[in-house]
């Protein structure tokens, strides 16, 4: 099953900048497994905005809710889902 999926991330102005960049490397080396496994085939920033338009292809929802809230940055993500289907007229 195919997710469109947004992340606009909102870090709190006020972290600290060890543990910001912490919260970082470990987001980073997360989204690499994800995508290494291929359940992330696509990750896009979005121009200008602190936010990303990814790809998930998950066997459920509840798998894709479960890789989701596995991200180190899900607390501080507004995260919307598009469930993708076959178009007619793709060839
Ligand atoms: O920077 C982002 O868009 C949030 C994010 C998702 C995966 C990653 O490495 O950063």
């Amino acid at each position: 099953m195919l997710f469109h999926v947004r992340m606009d991330v909102h870090l709190p102005p006020d972290l600290d900048p060890d543990a910001r960049a912490t919260l970082l490397a470990r987001e980073r080396d997360r989204a690499v497994e994800l995508q290494q496994s291929g359940v992330w085939p696509e990750l896009w920033r979005i121009v200008g905005e602190y936010a990303n338009i990814s790809i998930f292809d998950v066997s459920s929802n509840d798998d894709l809710h479960d890789i989701l809230s596995s991200l180190p940055l899900f607390p501080y993500m507004k995260i919307q889902v598009t469930p993708l289907a076959q178009h007619p007229s793709k060839v």
